[in-house]
């Protein structure tokens, strides 16, 4: 499983200019902002290379200018480097390759090294590798026994992670920030481990990486009715409807009701029949409607109900899919969470333009409600703009169930007063996946929620 270091600033190439450019008109030199990047990845790399032989490969932009800071660090320090260069770079970069007092070889004929730092661009590619380039980098990674990325992978595109003939990384470090390319798309699986640099240059930014929550036991004085009431609204599919009440459980909601027809579940499991007095329960914290709701006459009827209902919603699956296009209108003002997979997102909300993060933003604002936008790179975004990426959660969550799992953990956490449910779930999720382990399935990661909690308190 890769590590993505936890909430840390995500920030796009435009917003990392923009605080470079403040620290440098708050009186630092872009020379001493360089040195600090170069010194910072030097430090991973003679750490990982333990005293193996290294290749930086130097590009022609600001990139390339913090590899030759690499090269000259290690090289005073006793380390085995050579440097290959592509283009002549200008301004503080040219300085540093001509502070750089080795010899550098051309791209297309270096041989590979066991170490290969990859320093050719960062946050200012601006179009596909050439051929020539993509093949000669592929070719040293192939060659290399680690490569290490400095700020992003050559040929990841810094906003939307997508993949611009990159050959990927096995540790990327990111300097003053993440950028969306480390965690969205390809650029998540091609930045490897991101390890996050301080250079000196303050960054803010609403967009975060996810972070482990803290939560407390049950008070001395908890009932079942204050640590949170679940509703689950059962329907075609019983499978999954029972997942997500057992999650919730697990995740500590004090009373859970599977409502429908169902009578199937672990003894705890409240069974109540979908009337009027359910919907109009005001103990209920969180209702979730869709996980295995269907899509006929019956489920639109329940679908119809909860959203009329005032009780904070969890909607996912079924419900997302019978809402549709009509999502924008119907859920205007909802009190509610959605958890769509990209195909229900995209009948909800189109295609759209930008990456990942700026169309979920938009379909959040859009709506007022938070999404939890699911897949490999999990984006949370809320109406005010918040955003939080999960981008190093097990594959082996790609399997079916596990999404009406984290419905259940969404609703017990926001039916438990939670200030952030659809993360600290989406945490608990992943923690718990990573605790269960290879081939899990459904089922057996709800059996985790404990100890995922565990490590919380
Ligand atoms: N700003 C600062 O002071 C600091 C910046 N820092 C570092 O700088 C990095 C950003 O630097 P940057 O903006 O110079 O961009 P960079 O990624 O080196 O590439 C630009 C060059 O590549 C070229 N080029 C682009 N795509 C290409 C392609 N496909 N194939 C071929 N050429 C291509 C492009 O040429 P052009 O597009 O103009 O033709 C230009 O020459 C950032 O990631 C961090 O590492 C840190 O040191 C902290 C201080
Ligand atoms: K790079």
């Amino acid at each position: 499983m890769r590590r993505v270091p936890e909430h840390a600033p995500i920030v796009t190439a435009a917003a990392m200019r923009a605080a470079e450019a403040a620290a440098f008109a708050s009186g630092q030199s872009q020379r001493e902002v360089m040195e600090r990047a170069g010194a910072a990845v030097a430090v991973q790399v003679a750490r990982l290379a333990a005293g193996r032989a290294i290749l930086v490969l130097a590009g022609p932009g600001n990139n390339g200018g913090d590899a030759y800071v690499v090269a000259r660090w290690l090289a005073e320090r006793g380390h085995d480097v050579t440097v290959a260069g592509l283009g002549a770079p200008t301004g503080v970069a040219a300085e540093m390759r001509a502070a750089w007092t080795g010899e550098v070889t051309d791209l297309d004929t270096v041989a590979p090294r066991v170490v290969l730092v990859d320093g050719l661009f960062g946050t200012g590619v601006s179009r596909p590798l050439a051929a020539d380039v993509a093949r000669a980098l592929a070719r040293l990674r192939r060659g290399a026994a680690i490569t290490i990325a400095i700020d992003l992978p050559s040929g990841i595109a810094t906003d939307d992670g997508s993949d611009l003939e990159a050959a990927g990384a096995d540790v990327t470090v990111a300097l003053a920030a993440l950028k969306p390319g480390h965690v969205l798309g390809d650029g998540a699986g091609a930045s490897g481990h991101v390890l996050l640099a301080d250079i000196g240059v303050p960054v803010a930014s609403h967009w975060h990486t996810l972070a482990r929550p803290s939560l407390e036991p049950p008070p001395r004085d908890a009932h079942k009715f204050t640590r949170g009431m679940v509703a689950v609204l059962g329907g075609a599919m019983p499978g999954a409807s029972r997942l997500a009440a057992r999650a919730a459980m697990a995740a500590g909601a004090g009373y859970v009701v599977l409502a429908g027809e169902d009578r199937g579940g672990p003894d705890a499991l409240v069974h109540r029949t979908t009337d009027a007095d359910l919907f109009g329960d005001p103990r209920i914290g969180a209702l979730v409607c869709g996980p295995g709701l269907g899509r006929d006459a019956a489920a639109s009827d329940l679908l119809d109900r909860a959203l009329a209902c005032e009780r904070p919603l969890v909607l996912d699956g079924d419900a997302l899919s019978l809402l549709g296009a009509d999502a924008a209108t119907r859920l205007r003002g909802k009190h509610a969470i959605l958890t769509p997979h990209s195909g229900e997102f995209d009948r909800m909300f189109g295609v759209g333009q930008g990456s990942k993060i700026d169309r979920t933003i938009a379909a959040a604002a859009r709506i007022g409600c938070t999404i939890v936008h699911k897949g490999a790179d999990t984006v949370i975004a809320d109406p005010a703009g918040r955003v939080t990426v999960s981008a190093a959660a097990p594959t082996w969550l790609a399997s079916a169930g596990t999404g009406d799992v984290l419905a259940g953990l969404v609703a017990a956490r926001c039916a438990a007063g939670a200030a952030d449910p659809a993360s600290e779930a989406v945490w608990l999720h992943a923690r718990a996946a990573a605790l269960a382990g290879a081939g899990l399935i459904a089922d057996g990661l709800i059996d985790h929620i404990g100890g995922a909690i565990e490590e919380c308190l």
